[in-house]
């Protein structure tokens, strides 16, 4: 038996898959092999009406080639996510790990509704654990923050830092709490086994443009904020403050790239899966500082984009600088971060360029894929050569354009030409357009 075939039988429950890090989350799990089922209240994740799924879910299972099981389901309340249990019960006959990411997140939202963010957080959690204890799981990876150190006193941060200390925000106590809540659960019921994992600034996308961080309305972080300017969706950034005791003193941050963080991820559950008993906490950081300014370097070189910038007043409760020794993680769960600060911007300006309003798409009608005859005209003319130039856009596109009534049609074409393109080997490899190879316009949207 292979590997990934020994995988099949493992069975991981990911809350809050639809969302930036769930959703490359999902995406590693089903390539290693394991089962996934995705749990979202889809508060923060864009849905086609016509669609039973989050679009980054969509995406995530035609990058896979392999599908996911979906519920729609809310954490704090509690009598139906019983019975969603219960039916993945029914199914799988069990849950082995769950990876939990479902929370609020917004460090500014948080300090104007307080309450929200405990309610969700906390009683959510508090929710999620309960059921997973009744239903026969006690092996968690928590998804935590380095804001759990507050304002720390050495660089670069080690798992020993105090934490609680000196958070400013409702957020941050959320995830500083939790982590409390965990330990105390750990200690109390010998058989649970817990892995939280701080991250520093999670930045990039997947390597095929095809999921990224879709931030809903104006992004709170920097990355976000620069690639928008660099598509010109915004106009300039604002550099929050310049007077930080830091090489060119603006704020230096530990910026990740998602795709190192997600094996930081897939490590800590390969490590519970062989019996990790208790609580742990690891950093997932590069241990490399980064200021605002060398982003927006970095992030100009990866585009060829200009980024104007102003800098302004200090944003409350931010600290000067934070960087991590991520030197825990290596020696106990194997992990290191491989991708570098260009790596991280040139991934997340082909998501951001090739995606101008995040995963919610703008149909042109003029476009060749959004008429079904058309279409129909396409697809049966494509040889087996041309399929295999059709690169995952494409299939993207091709299911955009499928009609309402035609949608679960239209899918299931997908995976038929996913099966064939795949069988060849060359899955998106090739970039040119197998619209254009046949002679029929194509408008290349949203790309
Ligand atoms: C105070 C605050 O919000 N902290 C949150 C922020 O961290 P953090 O502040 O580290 O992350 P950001 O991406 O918001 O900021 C990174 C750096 O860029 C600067 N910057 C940011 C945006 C901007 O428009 N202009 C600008 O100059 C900031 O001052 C900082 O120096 O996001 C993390 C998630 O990734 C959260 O866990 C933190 O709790």
């Amino acid at each position: 038996m292979s590997s990934d075939e020994s995988k099949r039988g493992i069975t991981i429950l990911v809350t809050g898959a639809g969302g930036y890090i769930g959703s490359h989350a999902c995406l590693a799990l089903l390539e290693a092999g394991y089962n996934v089922i995705a749990l979202d209240n889809m508060v923060n994740c864009w849905k086609d009406d016509r669609l039973p799924e989050p679009e980054s879910l969509i995406r995530v299972q035609i990058l896979a080639g392999r599908q996911l099981k979906f519920y729609h389901g809310e954490l704090l309340c509690k009598p139906s996510l019983e019975k969603i249990f219960e039916d993945i019960i029914q199914e799988h006959k069990k849950i082995d790990v769950c990876m939990h990411f479902a929370a609020l997140k917004a460090v500014g939202e948080s300090c104007a509704k307080p309450l929200e963010y405990y309610k969700n957080n906390i009683t959510g959690t508090m929710n999620l654990i309960e059921l997973l204890e009744k239903f026969g799981c006690k092996s968690l990876v928590y998804s935590s923050s380095a804001t759990v150190y507050g304002d720390p006193s050495n660089l670069p941060i080690s798992e020993s830092e105090l934490t609680g200390v000196g958070l400013t925000n409702p957020y941050g106590k959320t995830k500083y709490m939790t982590e409390e809540i965990l330990k105390d659960l750990c200690n109390a019921v010998q058989d649970w086994g817990v892995i939280s994992l701080r991250y520093f600034n999670p930045v990039g996308a997947h390597v095929s443009g095809l999921i990224g961080e879709d931030p809903n309305g104006i992004p709170n972080n920097l990355v976000p904020f620069v690639a928008q300017v660099a598509a010109g969706k915004l106009p300039k950034l604002k550099v929050f403050g310049g007077d930080y005791p830091t090489k060119d003193g603006t704020g230096v941050r530990d910026y990740i790239h998602i795709t190192d963080l997600i094996t930081g991820h897939i490590k800590a559950l390969e490590f519970i899966l062989k019996d990790f008993k208790g609580f742990k906490a690891y950093n997932l950081g590069t241990g490399k500082g980064f200021s605002v300014l060398d982003v927006i370097r970095a992030f100009r070189e990866a585009s060829g984009k200009d980024i104007p910038y102003e800098i302004v007043d200090r944003r409350p409760g931010d600290i000067a600088a934070s960087y991590c020794d991520a030197s825990l993680a290596d020696r106990e769960l194997g992990w290191v971060a491989s991708r570098d600060i260009h790596d991280m911007c040139q991934d997340v300006w082909r998501w951001q360029s090739r995606n101008i309003n995040g995963f919610k798409k703008e149909i042109n009608p003029n476009c060749i894929l959004h008429s079904p005859k058309k279409l129909e005209l396409l697809l049966s003319s494509l040889t087996k050569t041309e399929l295999r130039k059709l690169d995952r856009q494409h299939h993207l596109e091709i299911l955009d354009a499928i009609d309402q009534q035609k949608v679960q049609e239209g899918f299931d074409k997908l995976r038929r030409l996913q099966e064939v393109v795949k069988a060849s080997g060359q899955l998106g490899a090739a970039d040119s357009p197998a619209a254009q190879d046949v002679g029929l316009p194509f408008c290349g949207c949203e790309r």
